[in-house]
């Protein structure tokens, strides 16, 4: 457990600074705790993974803090449900240390270098914790501090929480489903027993959002700065009704056959095959509601052509535009732009074609496709190699560096299912020939990237 030397106020208070890099300048935001609130099983952990899931894939590095975690690494004590009775103040002691531990832990991981957002999972139900992690947040390190509050008093949802996340978890190893259930609801009655929802006058000094009944009703009050209007925005946007995405690129181009990159070419044979077998394919799935995103590119409207469900166009779906490199094969490339080429084997993620575009561009060009994803029900795109990396990078949360290498093969449908605290892929391969399109990233560049 970390025990943080804590600076004076005055040396984090301008935390808002500039770095050159480069020609550019990067702007550095005041670090931020994000504290849930609220009593167990009210959805916390299912946001703050998923919070911390989007800002780091916008670029903002996140990182949870679950007090669950601190707690079982601390006792074993909470075995017994008496650990979480209001009159049990040894363990009542111990788990506000353990609070403590965990909150210097996220403020030296900041402090560490490059850690942005803290998120903090606890439960956090009354006004001594808040005003705890308020001293420390804000008073002693200077950073921004926003509660977000799940409130949520219908009994189905409730339930359904416990029996999908609760009879997983690690505090419950080994123990029957219903034991679970019933033990479950009895802490969460010794939560109740002190809980103080935050209060707009009590606490009117704070920034907090309260969301009731996984978003049918939110409150904002006093939210301050772009970090805190992102993650409000994000949590009004998401919703835990069950559903699929089904990601597939389009069928196979006549570019794709000449190796050419970019451009807006018509499908190849293979291609329309595959879009006759996606039709069909999608029929026999009887997928209800379903909507069928496609780019303004003529290969994914083609490939679309056999489907029978309604049918938008986005432009930000479209695929990475290559500038100077547009509808050349990776050869020319290299003999053309030598340098070019070498500098994006180097660092794929960062590296912007000339009067072109960066993975890193399309990642916030694709932000408010995922916020519309994270809105809607049953959805397919049917996108580009690029374009889906970004949006699997963001379901699958996989890093900067993993995301322009992730393998999406043509004539594939790949199907997300949300799951707990994630997402399941399937990948269906239809049985059509295609070329392969993917560029495994040369090994000579691993071994002078890790020089480096
Ligand atoms: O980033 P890399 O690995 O070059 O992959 C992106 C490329 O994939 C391609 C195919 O090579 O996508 P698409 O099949 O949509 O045409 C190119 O158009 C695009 O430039």
């Amino acid at each position: 457990m970390a025990s943080l030397p804590l600076a004076p106020a005055s040396d984090f208070r301008q935390r808002c600074h500039s770095i050159r890099i480069g020609e550019r300048v990067n702007y550095v935001n005041t670090p931020h705790v994000i504290a849930l609130v609220g009593l167990p099983a009210r959805g916390k952990t299912y946001m703050g993974k998923k919070l911390s899931r989007y800002l780091n894939w916008i670029g903002i590095n996140t990182k949870v803090f679950n007090l669950g975690e601190y707690r079982r690494q601390a006792t074993e004590a909470y075995k017994s449900n008496d650990f979480f009775r209001p009159d049990n103040t040894e363990a009542m002691a111990l788990r506000e240390r353990v609070a403590v531990d965990a909150l210097e832990d996220a403020c030296e991981w900041i402090e560490g270098g490059g850690g942005e957002v803290a998120v903090f999972d606890a439960t956090n139900t009354t006004r001594d914790r808040r005003r705890m992690i308020h001293s420390i947040v804000v008073e002693k390190m200077g950073y921004k501090l926003l509660f977000v509050e799940s409130i949520c008093n219908d009994p189905k949802i409730i339930q359904a929480t416990i029996k999908e996340v609760k009879v997983n978890s690690p505090d419950y190893k080994d123990v029957e489903n219903e034991t679970v259930l019933n033990d479950f609801l009895l802490r969460i009655q010794h939560y109740e027993a002190l809980y103080e929802p935050l209060d707009e006058i009590l606490e009117s000094h704070l920034s907090f959002m309260k969301i009731f009944n996984t978003g049918a009703k939110v409150l904002v009050h006093r939210h301050e700065g772009h970090i805190q209007s992102r993650v409000i925005y994000y949590l009004m946007n998401i919703h835990i009704l069950p559903r699929t995405i089904y990601l597939t690129r389009h069928g196979e181009s006549c570019h794709n056959r000449q190796g050419k990159i970019g451009g807006d070419s018509d499908l190849s044979d293979k291609g329309w095959n595959y879009a006759r077998t996606l039709g069909d394919f999608i029929k026999t799935q009887r997928i209800r509601d379903l909507k069928v995103w496609t780019s303004w590119m003529k290969r994914t409207i083609q490939t679309a052509s056999y489907i029978e469900a309604p049918q938008e166009r986005w432009k930000a779906l479209n695929e990475i535009d290559a500038g100077i490199c547009e509808e050349m094969t990776y050869e020319e490339i290299e003999a053309k732009h030598p340098e070019e080429f070498r500098n994006r084997d180097l660092d794929k993620f960062h590296y912007r074609y000339p009067r072109g575009e960066s993975y890193e561009d399309l990642v916030a060009r694709l932000e408010p496709v995922i916020m519309e994803l994270e809105r809607q029900k049953n959805v397919l795109v049917i996108g580009h190699q690029a374009v889906l990396r970004c949006l699997l990078a963001y379901f699958l949360d996989r890093t900067a560096d993993q995301l322009p290498y992730i393998e999406v093969p043509l004539h594939t449908i790949i199907k997300l299912t949300p799951v707990a605290y994630g997402c399941k892929m399937e990948e269906i391969h239809m049985p059509i020939e295609a070329v392969n399109t993917h560029r495994a990233k040369p090994a000579s560049c691993m071994s002078i990237q890790k020089d480096q």
